[in-house]
């Protein structure tokens, strides 16, 4: 079916699944925001597009509302390796993505009334070299430094997930404030392709609990590439057990490091709508 989406979500992080193969538009910038948008559009935090792939089973890009694309995205990940399982694409319950970020596997958990509902993501490893995040610090690693904004410092850790993250420990979660420094901390010169902040609490050594503002989405109820950065850099500041509960305003998600840094993501996806884009919508788009 022609310009035919599906819309779901991981934790109230929604995304829209499109299909290059299907779609009879070109998906500019400005199509892109269109259709992320709430009022104008069908609204979601991104776009994940069906691309062909020779490297792995599937490809896909990873389109942000604001017209970005990024590298990764662990919700994502989970809501696409739903759609190929459930429209019938894979035909396993175990296959791999490549991403711009890297090449993941994806393997279909558990299923309630033959669609996916739980799924889990090979999501790559945790980098934390500066140069590779990247980040404009003249360590090797940036870990417990400070950034300056004009009128606070933060303590971060930078980490890659194949996109770039910036995680900061708190006592307080406090989402006026990470709606306030959130934006100020994306766009920060520190970050020459911006960045991903999460703000973190640790609950206990199995649990942390996390806000999280996104580059070119800002602020989500979840975030797995976030979820898999919080795990990895509170494993190397011995904060927590390498199997981790990364609680979110949208729900939990289940992290593991491995003794090499890769990051495994656990955790729910479900579909909310699926449908036609309408003429009207696709003749206004540029
Ligand atoms: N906005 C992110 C991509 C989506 C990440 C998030 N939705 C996830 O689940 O990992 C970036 O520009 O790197």
């Amino acid at each position: 079916m022609h310009n035919f989406f599906v819309k779901s979500h991981g934790l109230g992080n929604d995304y829209i699944v499109l299909n290059q193969d299907e779609i009879g538009f070109e998906l500019t910038e400005d199509a892109i925001r269109r259709i992320c948008d709430v009022h104008f559009g069908i609204g979601s935090d991104g776009i994940l597009l069906k691309v062909p792939t020779f490297h792995a089973n599937f490809g896909l890009r990873i389109l942000n509302p604001d017209g970005s694309e990024a590298e990764k995205s662990g919700n994502g990940l989970r809501i696409f390796a739903k759609y190929l399982h459930d429209y019938q694409f894979a035909k396993s319950r175990k296959f791999t993505i490549e991403t711009p970020g890297g090449l993941v596997q994806a393997e279909i958990i558990k299923e309630k009334n033959g669609k996916a509902k739980t799924v889990r993501v090979d999501m790559g490893k945790a980098i934390f070299s500066s140069t590779k995040i990247p980040v404009n610090c003249e360590k090797e690693e940036c870990i417990d430094e400070t950034l300056h904004l004009e009128y606070r410092d933060y303590p971060v850790n930078c980490v890659s997930m194949g996109n770039p993250h910036c995680v900061i420990f708190t006592e307080n979660l406090d989402e006026k404030e990470v709606k306030t420094f959130g934006p100020q901390i994306e766009t920060n010169p520190f970050f020459p392709n911006r960045i991903n902040v999460q703000f973190v609490k640790v609950i206990s050594p199995t649990e942390v609990e996390a806000m999280i503002w996104e580059r070119g989405a800002g602020w989500t109820l979840a975030s797995g590439s976030s979820s898999c950065a919080v795990a990895a850099v509170a494993v190397k500041k011995g904060l927590v057990q390498k199997c981790l509960t990364v609680k979110m305003p949208g729900g939990s998600l289940q992290i593991e490091t491995d003794e090499h840094w890769n990051m495994r993501m656990t955790g729910e996806v479900s579909e909310i709508a699926s449908g036609v884009l309408s003429r009207e919508l696709l003749a206004e788009l540029s």
